[in-house]
């Protein structure tokens, strides 16, 4: 729609009239008012009239009540229909409250008594009827597109998916939504500020809108979420083509205001029909898709994967009943013992989690901790561990154990929690055992990812007085500046070189390394693992102090471990026992 700015413009009117004589004397009226600003095409009958409107663009249109046996309030609902934006004044005779609301409800902005014509009447009315349609125009672009980059919002993103699946359904084509997210935007915000970040955005939605075909839709969701609606796609693989050209696109975003950034985004896409029928389900599939892109390392495009998605639904459903678990205290810890080499004597155990799943029996911790870490669960999971594992330490201490340690594993997730200090100090208070008789195993990897953090909490878990054992070990970093770095007091010697120990030289090369190393650095040595006499043997005979696995005993149930003490003691070396 074009609108009068100023009175340079020229007017354009469609004046539909039957009345030859209320045709001159509204033409009169009109060139008063406006004078050679105005032009007008005047037609007579419902059929050529409807023709112009959708052959000329007007600024108004001025409809009488009556066009021969055809009515005004009609002509302007069928223009309405065929989504003009043209302003309808309507020209009454008589007149009446029922004719100007049935009028209105047809869509006429103003009406004028065709007896009371004047040119300032006239002008008034054209005036208040164009800004009527400016204001109602304006309402709804602020209902329908984000006043940040002018794309469409979410409200007309959705309404355009809808009106595009229909089509496509009636039509037998596929849609490609692509669903795209900036990588790391909330960094831009927080190292240059917002009003940084909102020009990035500005300028990424012109460079969307620049990769993709005048009849898409670009959207913006929210956030630096975007969406892209791509119709009449032909083959599949051409969503891909567009994904790379927005991908490429993004990424030569490269300054704002004076700026260097690196931007790139990333993308998923689902296909209706093929991957969802409805609206909400296309875009939770696009999201899908989404993610796996970011976890592919951002900066790429996925395709919404059913067979993903299955594993997704499973992974939450094994989250939600993790979290009734943990609450209905479905989880018990296990405990393995830890003997010295030398003695036979038992001198730890270490605590192992299972879940008692209501239907599937006793899970093991490989298929749920990853689970738990990633959800954050491994949080609350994590906490009653430590205290479970510290009040059975001082049961089996109060029944006649004395000297006995617990090592309990900490994973990544746990140790970079804030809360982990507290977590530990009061499991240790709240049971009553010493510090010193706790030891917390970390691996290799946990400790070398955020090495200035990592260090700050081993330094204050050490002066606490709880020992600290690198777990897994020889399976990470090379690194081992970090054994020097860190206050460590043991290492516990990874399986997969016990295992081979007696078959495989380098395995024992290795082994013997660890043993001499940690002697040198003044660190004990565990070795887990041990499943054979032969293999307790070497270790003990490298010097190796302590050792745990399945030769000694599987990990067993809180309440068995004295039974099983006891008649570890009797088949063992009597001094051995505690
Ligand atoms: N964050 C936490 N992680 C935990 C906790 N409890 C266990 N885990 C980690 O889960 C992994 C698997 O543990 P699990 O199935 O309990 O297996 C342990 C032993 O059963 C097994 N083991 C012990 N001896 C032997 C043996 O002789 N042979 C053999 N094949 N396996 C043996 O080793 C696992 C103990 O490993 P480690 O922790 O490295 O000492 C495992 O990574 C656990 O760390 C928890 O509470 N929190």
């Amino acid at each position: 729609m074009r609108w009068i700015t100023d009175m340079n413009d020229t007017l354009k009117i469609l004046l539909v009239e039957d009345d030859d004589g209320d045709y001159f004397f509204t033409k009169s009226v009109l060139e008063e008012a406006y004078g050679d600003k105005c032009s007008i095409d005047w037609k007579n009958n419902i059929g050529s009239a409807l023709q112009a409107t959708q052959d000329e663009h007007y600024d108004v249109f001025l409809f009488s009540l009556n066009v021969g046996a055809e009515n005004g309030i009609d002509l302007t609902r069928q223009v309405q229909s065929q989504g003009s934006e043209t302003p309808v004044v309507l020209l009454t005779g008589t007149g009446g409250a029922g004719v100007e609301a049935e009028a209105r409800q047809a869509g006429a902005s103003e009406f004028l008594a065709k007896q009371h014509l004047s040119a300032p009447l006239i002008e008034r009315t054209i005036r208040y009827a164009v800004e009527q349609k400016k204001d109602e125009q304006a309402l709804r672009r602020l209902a329908h597109y984000d006043p940040l980059t002018g794309l469409a919002n979410r409200t007309l993103f959705n309404l355009r998916l809808s009106e595009g699946i229909a089509t496509a359904k009636r039509l037998r084509e596929s849609i490609a939504l692509l669903v795209l997210d900036l990588d790391h935007f909330k960094k831009v915000n927080d190292t240059f500020g917002h009003p940084v970040g909102d020009k990035l955005l500005q300028a990424v939605a012109a460079r969307v809108s620049d990769c993709v075909r005048e009849t898409d839709t670009v959207a913006r969701l929210g956030g630096d979420e975007f969406a892209v609606i791509a119709t009449h796609l032909g083959r599949r693989d051409n969503a891909a083509v567009v994904a790379n050209k927005v991908i490429r696109g993004v990424a030569r975003v490269s300054q704002v205001d004076d700026q260097v950034l690196s931007t790139s985004a990333s993308v998923g896409i689902a296909f209706f029909p093929e991957d969802a029928y409805d609206v909400d389900d296309l875009l939770k599939r696009a999201d899908l898709a989404l993610y796996q892109a970011k976890d592919a390392g951002r900066g790429v495009y996925r395709f919404y994967d059913s067979d993903l998605d299955k594993k997704t639904r499973a992974v939450s459903r094994l989250q939600a009943q993790m979290f009734k678990s943990i609450q209905k205290k479905h989880f018990v810890l296990h405990y393995q013992p830890i003997v010295e080499t030398e003695t036979s004597k038992l001198v730890g155990v270490e605590a192992l989690v299972r879940w008692e799943h209501p239907g599937q029996g006793l899970v093991g911790p490989r298929t749920f901790i990853p689970i738990a870490e990633s959800s954050g669960l491994i949080i609350v999971l994590g906490e009653w561990i430590l205290k479970q594992a510290c009040r059975q330490l001082k049961e089996y201490q109060d029944s006649g154990l004395e000297h006995l340690s617990v090592s309990v594993n900490i994973s990544a997730v746990q140790f970079n929690h804030e809360k982990l200090f507290e977590h530990v100090a009061a499991a240790i208070d709240q049971s009553g055992i010493l510090p010193s008789q706790l030891e917390l195993e970390i691996t290799e990897s946990t400790l070398m990812s955020t090495a200035t953090q990592v260090n700050e909490t081993l330094q204050k878990l050490s002066e606490l007085g709880v020992k600290l054992c690198v777990d897994d070990f020889g399976t990470g970093y090379s690194s081992l500046a970090y054994l020097k770095r860190f206050p460590l007091n043991r290492l516990k010697i990874d399986r997969s070189f016990i295992q081979e120990v007696l078959r495989n030289q380098d395995d024992a090369a290795i082994t013997r390394a660890i043993i001499t190393m940690a002697k040198a650095l003044r660190l004990e040595v565990v070795a887990e693992g041990v499943e054979t006499d032969q293999q307790f043997a070497f270790l003990r005979n490298h010097g190796c102090e302590t050792v745990q696995g399945f030769f000694v005993s599987r990990p067993m149930p809180g309440e068995k471990l004295l039974q099983w003490h006891q008649r570890y003691c009797a088949s063992h070396d009597p001094a051995g026992a505690d």
